[in-house]
């Protein structure tokens, strides 16, 4: 069975009442391709989530960026995933990069995290990638099998789960990898679930690329073969959005 494309519109930590109203208009009006083809997943901040979702186009879904690791309770400030099902959000992303580095989650913690979240019925866009300095020293494959791992040693199924290839050099920085780059890595990750999850975990595990996706160079990355979707950044707060999930066809 073919693995559908799915795009993610990361949103991070931006935008206004209006500017989420202003994008929301612009995916409201856009002629993409049908969900058969694609899947589009955006996911604005928690403040927004339940506007979004309730003036966004019914064929497209919500994310939230970040949800607690267990059950909610006494975690100042914390959102847990309870929640974001009693909202009605049915996805999460998880391990965002930005969340590692400059708030300390660890592979572990990550991992935990998206156990946590399937288990309440969310699915979950779980994010790896090396940083500059480690594709530099030669380590990528093992840095992204590591962070892998740490999420297959909690999880009983990988059906609820897209795996997001975001190399850190690339995020928000212009430098997006290039085709034969992520190809190489997405192999690597399938062929690592392959040996570690099973024949059918690699067959139909989505695997997208993150990391400086535009219009321009949506096409070339979404031809690779074990590439099967995009999750973006600062393109997903403009129209060129729905040149990415065009991509799709
Ligand atoms: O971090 C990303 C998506 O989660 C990618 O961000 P950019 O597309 O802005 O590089």
């Amino acid at each position: 069975m073919g693995r559908k494309f799915i795009v993610g519109g990361n949103w991070k930590c931006n935008g206004t009442v209006d500017d989420v109203k202003k994008i929301v208009t612009i995916l409201n009006e856009a002629e993409v391709p049908s969900g058969e083809i694609v899947e589009v997943v955006v996911s604005p901040p928690y403040v927004h989530l339940t506007l979004v979702k309730g003036l966004l186009r019914s064929d497209f879904q919500v994310a939230a960026q970040n949800c607690w690791v267990r059950k909610g309770g006494a975690f100042t400030g914390e959102v847990s995933a309870e929640m974001l099902v009693n909202l009605g959000i049915p996805w999460v992303i998880l391990g965002h990069s930005e969340r590692r580095a400059l708030l300390g989650e660890s592979n572990e913690f990550v991992g935990d995290k998206v156990a946590y979240a399937l288990s309440v019925g969310l699915k979950v866009i779980a994010c790896v990638g090396e940083t500059l300095e480690q594709r530099e020293s030669g380590s990528t494959a093992a840095v992204v099998a590591a962070q892998t791992k740490a999420i297959a040693e909690k999880v009983s199924s990988w059906e609820n789960i897209v795996l997001a290839y975001e190399p850190v050099w690339a995020i928000g920085t212009g430098k997006v990898a290039s085709p034969e780059q992520a190809q190489e890595v997405h192999f690597e990750l399938r062929k690592w679930l392959q040996e570690n999850c099973g024949a059918d975990v690699a067959a139909s595990t989505r695997i997208i690329y993150g990391g400086s996706v535009s219009g321009a160079n949506c096409q070339v990355l979404g031809t690779q073969p074990d590439v099967d979707g995009f999750l973006v950044g600062g393109a997903s707060l403009k129209p060129e959005f729905i040149d990415i999930i065009k991509a799709a066809n």
